[in-house]
């Protein structure tokens, strides 16, 4: 699919953020480890969190899913061996997470996804787990998938590098309380992208679990037990709504957008602040955000080692702005659908934006952007990103509908909002 956008007017409205990606996967999840039923409202209905809604059923958990609510029966800590091999399609936080899970299994689970999922690394998470009981290989040997686990979660104590993806602790700590002894997991090395684990604890007490972090020695502790199911409302998502803000950063406008706790754990809440320094205006209120913007921005400098998910959109309203942004802290953007900072560079360079490629992050130099085409690299993040160069400066996306793997309404919002956008299905 290719998308054409054209230069659009400023924007004006209300609009809801979509469910959050991360609190939809760790919902599901949990509810389908669960003792009895739990009724999540508001989850994302995206490609992304539909194959960890799909892996779970072959888990053994019942889901029925109804208009704005999934119902799930969970398997009372035992989930079944899946009858066939988990395609994850996409999907990296549902491979990581669901490995642990397939410690619980009595057999084995192979679990594998597309091309970029296949690309995604492991070694550090299946290393973690043998200690645990839980032989875990990837089938190639060379650290990805498919990976090839066989049940056996008893607990203990291990050891995990914190530097390459925050999933890794995600995972062991949600199969953790199913074990039969709990573990003790020790953090080494940095800890990126902590955020999403301190959603992950988040999750697992309002489930039941007793989970404990000490930051000096950078150990959790999980105590045996089960998760009890419960009713679970999903909040918004700050990284989607990342695009819709900077569409209005971009081409200017006043936007209200609800369904953003102020006082959420999401670390990539962070992009208001960004937005601020960019010379925009926020109005934060208890579940609403408010932007207001003339469409001017100016250059920023900024660590997203908590919230690398930022990256293409911050790369792409720096091009966008007048002078220079400075993106630094998030190496591991190198190992999402994409290397994010090597594509996000290779399409800015395309528009002839001056930007440079650095180690664990971008230099760009903004406000030259020349009308042009680029491509996706089937990076839902960089379908949404560019986007915003598009209601600028026009543009077309190659392989555009990669968006729908974590935002499946993006573009009929920005449609709603009066953004100029075409869609060529055989594009
Ligand atoms: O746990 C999660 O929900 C996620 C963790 C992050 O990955 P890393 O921990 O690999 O940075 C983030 O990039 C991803 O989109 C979602
Ligand atoms: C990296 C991402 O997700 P995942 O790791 O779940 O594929 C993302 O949504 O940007």
């Amino acid at each position: 699919m290719e998308l054409k956008i054209r230069k659009s007017p400023k924007i004006y409205g209300m609009v809801d953020a979509p469910p959050s990606k991360s609190y939809t996967h760790r919902s599901i999840i949990i509810a389908s480890l669960a003792k009895g039923t739990s009724t999540l409202y508001n989850p994302l209905e995206a490609e992304d969190t539909l194959a960890s809604a799909h892996a779970c059923k072959k888990f053994g958990a019942k889901i029925e899913k109804k208009k704005g609510k999934w119902i799930i029966e969970g398997v009372d800590g035992k989930p079944s061996t899946p009858d066939d091999v988990l395609d994850l399609r996409n999907s990296g936080t549902s491979l990581r997470i669901l490995t642990s899970v397939a410690g619980l299994a009595e057999n084995y689970t192979i679990l594998t996804g597309d091309e970029s999922l296949r690309s995604r690394p492991m070694q550090d998470l299946l290393d973690a787990l043998r200690p645990l009981g839980v032989e875990a290989v990837s089938s190639r040997m060379n650290g990805r998938p498919p990976i090839i686990v066989k049940g056996g979660f008893k607990g203990g104590k291990t050891i995990i590098s914190g530097s390459v993806s925050s999933q890794f602790i995600s995972s062991i700590l949600i199969a953790a309380p199913l074990s039969e002894h709990g573990i003790e997991l020790k953090i080494e090395g940095d800890f990126i992208s902590k955020p999403y684990v301190d959603m992950t604890v988040d999750v697992m007490r309002k489930f039941n679990a007793r989970v404990e972090f000490n930051p000096q020695k950078r150990i959790f502790h999980v105590e045996p037990g089960k998760y009890t199911g419960r009713n679970y409302q999903v909040e918004g998502d700050y990284s989607s709504a990342s695009y819709l803000l900077g569409a209005v950063a971009a081409v200017g406008g006043e936007l209200t957008i609800k369904n953003l706790p102020r006082d959420s754990k999401q670390g990539d809440k962070i992009i208001l602040d960004i937005l601020e320094d960019m010379g925009v205006t926020i109005h934060r209120r208890q579940e609403s955000v408010t932007i207001e913007c003339d469409g001017r921005l100016q250059g920023v400098e900024v660590d997203l080692h908590d919230s690398p998910d930022l990256l293409p959109t911050v790369a792409v309203l720096g091009a966008l702005a007048e002078g220079t942004t400075r993106i630094h802290g998030v190496e591991h953007a190198r190992f999402k659908e994409t290397d994010r900072i090597k594509t996000c560079t290779m399409e800015l360079s395309r528009l002839g934006v001056p930007v440079e490629e650095k180690r664990d992050g971008m230099i760009i130099k903004g406000g030259r952007i020349k009308e042009g085409t680029v491509y996706s690299h089937g990076d839902h993040r960089l379908v949404m990103a560019f986007t915003l160069i598009g209601l600028k400066a026009g543009l077309k996306i190659k392989d555009a509908e990669a968006y729908k793997v974590s935002f499946p309404d993006f573009i009929n919002i920005l449609l709603d909002l009066g953004c100029r956008l075409e869609v060529f299905e055989n594009g």
